[in-house]
């Protein structure tokens, strides 16, 4: 029976950590940090996200600021929100939970949000800095699924880690920060050729497609760790359940370590988005200095 990586528990200690940066914060600069978070439409699944978030952030004594947005948005509507928030020194990070409604430009939207407030890591300044190996926002579900691998793997040097799936938000950060933990990494997707025989040859499997159980026990070698991303919302007699892309039951009886769904990458993902939140801070609190030496 395979060790169970609890997200929960780990991301209580993040947030005790953040909640002491939080204080930090307060106490030798008079700062709140403060998270913007932006939604438009009403997506059920979506208000629940934005609604676990602003609660965490609360209990971790970060600031936060709810804008819910008519599912008819503009591009326009919203660009000027996002202006309005770029340039109010009481908001640290933005937030625009995804996915958008048709009519709106994903793209614009992220590149339109101030890099240093970033704080999903998905501006093309921050990805590109990323994958150059410097320091940045880094996205927070792969940002928690490498705190929760440290968990299992003190060291990940040498590693071979596969990841399911190659979207902006994890896939790609996701094989960025295992290489830079010197992983041998293979980035699988719909159109690869026997992911079954490339999964079964990993040390450790990332599962990020959004396939519910897509990851069955013969997919994994003995002893493997197994990190679950999915989150697909099933009934079962009525009742709303959530499960991930991995067969849980059947996968952890061979896997070494494992994540559940939930409790496991859901909770480390709100965690390290008020983490990312301080490092905001952090981070224009060192240009507001830098600004102030290039001035003398
Ligand atoms: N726990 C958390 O905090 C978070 C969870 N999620 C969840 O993670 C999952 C992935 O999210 P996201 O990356 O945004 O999803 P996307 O739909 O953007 O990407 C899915 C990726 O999986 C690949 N894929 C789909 N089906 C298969 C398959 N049968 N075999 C192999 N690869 C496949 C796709 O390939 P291709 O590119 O070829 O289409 C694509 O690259 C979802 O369930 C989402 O809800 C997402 C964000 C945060
Ligand atoms: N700009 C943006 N940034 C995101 O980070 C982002 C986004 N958009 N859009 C949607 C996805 C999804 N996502 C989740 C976060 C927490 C849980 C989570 O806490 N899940 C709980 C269960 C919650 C429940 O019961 O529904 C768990 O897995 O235990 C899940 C999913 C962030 N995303």
């Amino acid at each position: 029976m395979a060790q169970i990586i609890d997200g929960k528990a780990l991301s209580a200690q993040v947030l005790q950590q953040v909640a002491s940066d939080v204080a930090l914060l307060k106490d030798e600069h008079g700062i709140v940090p403060t998270l913007a978070v932006v939604l438009v439409g009403e997506d059920p699944a979506s208000q629940v996200y934005v609604r676990n978030k602003i609660k965490r952030a609360r209990e971790v004594g970060i600031g936060s600021k709810e804008y819910l947005l008519d599912a008819n948005t503009t591009q326009n509507e919203l660009a000027q929100l996002i202006d309005a928030l770029n340039d109010d020194a009481q908001v640290h990070g933005i937030l625009v939970q995804l996915p958008l409604p048709d009519q709106l430009d994903e793209d614009a939207v992220i590149a339109s949000i101030h890099p240093d407030k970033d704080v999903d890591g998905f501006h093309p300044l921050n990805v590109g800095a990323l994958a150059a190996g410097r320091d940045t926002l880094v996205p927070c579900t792969p940002q928690g699924c490498m705190i929760m691998l440290h968990q299992a793997h003190p060291d990940l040097s040498g590693k071979h880690a596969v990841v399911v799936g190659r979207s902006n938000i994890v896939g790609k950060p996701m094989a960025m920060l295992l290489l830079q933990a010197n992983c041998t990494v293979t980035i699988v997707h719909s159109r690869t050729r026997d992911i079954e025989s490339l999964c079964r040859h990993a040390d450790i499997v990332i599962a990020a497609a959004g396939r519910r159980e897509l990851i069955d026990a013969d997919w994994i070698k003995p002893g493997a760790t197994v990190i679950d991303v999915g989150i697909n919302a099933i009934e079962i007699e009525g009742k709303r359940k959530l499960v991930g892309d991995v067969a849980f039951e059947a996968v952890s009886q061979v896997a070494g370590a494992i994540s559940p769904v939930p409790g496991g990458v859901g909770p480390m993902t709100i965690a390290c988005l008020l983490l990312n939140t301080t490092r905001a801070v952090t981070r224009q609190l060192s240009v507001e200095h830098g600004a102030m030496a290039a001035n003398g």
